[in-house]
């Protein structure tokens, strides 16, 4: 966990950068937004990448920038791990080398520790290889190693996975969700891709036109009107499993959330694993019971708390199961139909295959 104390207020070209946050921060937030909403704007101040006017960061107490006190920190004298589309790494030095250009200039770390970071992004066998014989995945495993082993204060992402192709970067979010999330440091993570953000989010901060329209933990953000806010052509909420097993015929993973199964297309993963997936608002259906044959593997009984109206004849319904948040998008004619209104019991029906694409 980090303490950051951050005042940005900077002008951009149509509007302003203006964002306070002074927060404990742990794990990785995404940062959201529509496009041209300031997120690279804001890492770029984060990092020191722009001038330093209109900046105050501090970190775990350390001035970072203040220009009132004439303080600002060039970007290498911040304990940053900066990584982004393309990793930058040294064309003629192996993997190896490149690795420890960073540990050399920020001091030696001991060797069981360097051999949990190659250990634990898999780069043991890239080693001797020059980057140009890297593909998009390893090259980005091997920048975050490096950056890794300069054991920064704080990290920043931003668009790390775009240019990879799924499989590599269903390989390198599985690789490095553990990491960032167990980290010290917290991470500033900016992407597009819902997909991403349910995968590897603990906190949601969403910037639009420069200002902070949100920011909580997953669960807060779950709780919010609009799902996560931010990405709104794709409403849902994210919730997190333990897996129970996985169907080797079907190719079905069984999570458990609150005592209720839930089965979701995805490849084998270990028992007692956690995994995320995100269930959109538009996928819910629901009923008044359940019903005894149906084709919906996922039926989670539910109370209606609240009815939103989305539009004149829509409505989003907000259930709870357990502690955790659902939302379903209705007609209005269903939510007359079935004379929903808070307190009422339900069945949310989720088809597996609308899980496919969270993993
Ligand atoms: N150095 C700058 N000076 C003034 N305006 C800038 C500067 N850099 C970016 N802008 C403008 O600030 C706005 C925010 O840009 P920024 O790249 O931070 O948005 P973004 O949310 O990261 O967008 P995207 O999701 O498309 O990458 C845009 O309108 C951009 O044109």
């Amino acid at each position: 966990m980090s303490r950051l104390s951050i005042n940005i207020r900077r002008a951009l070209s149509d509007f302003s950068l203006d964002i306070a946050l002074d927060h404990d921060f742990k794990g990785v937030t995404a940062v959201i937004g529509p496009s041209g909403a300031g997120k690279t704007s804001f890492l770029q101040c984060l990092a020191g990448f722009v001038d330093g006017r209109g900046i105050q960061i501090k970190v775990n107490g350390e001035i970072w920038n203040d220009t009132e006190r004439g303080i600002i920190r060039q970007p290498h004298q911040r304990r940053l791990g900066y990584i982004f589309q393309s990793p930058y790494l040294f064309p003629h030095l192996s993997v190896e080398d490149n690795l420890f250009y960073g540990m050399k200039r920020r001091g030696q770390l001991a060797d069981d520790e360097i051999a949990q970071v190659i250990h634990s992004l898999s780069i043991q066998p890239l080693l001797r290889r020059s980057p140009s014989a890297l593909s998009g995945g390893e090259k980005q495993r091997v920048a975050l190693a490096r950056s890794l082993l300069t054991k920064p204060d704080l990290w920043i992402l931003d668009e790390p996975m775009s240019a990879l192709d799924k499989k590599s970067r269903q390989e390198v979010i599985t690789m490095i969700r553990p990491i960032l999330s167990l980290s010290s440091a917290p991470s500033f993570y900016v992407s597009h891709a819902l997909d991403e953000v349910a995968q590897m989010a603990d906190s949601v901060l969403v910037i639009d036109r420069g200002q902070v329209k949100f920011f909580g933990s997953i669960d807060e953000a779950n709780d919010q009107d609009l799902g996560i806010p931010g990405l709104q052509n794709e409403p849902g909420v994210i919730l997190e499993g333990v897996v129970k097993d996985f169907d080797e015929e079907y190719g079905l993973l069984r999570l458990n959330i609150d005592h209720q199964d839930i089965f979701l297309p995805a490849r084998s993963r270990p028992s007692g694993q956690r995994h995320r997936f995100r269930i959109l608002r538009k996928d819910v259906s629901l009923c008044l019971s359940c019903p005894s044959s149906s084709s919906v593997l996922n039926q989670i009984p539910c109370i209606v708390i609240a009815l939103k109206p989305a539009s004149d004849y829509q409505t989003h319904v907000k259930l709870a199961f357990g502690k955790h948040i659902l939302w379903a998008t209705l007609t209005r004619k269903s939510v007359d139909n079935l004379r929903l209104e808070p307190g009422v019991s339900v069945t949310a029906m989720i088809k597996a295959v609308s899980l496919l694409g969270t993993h």
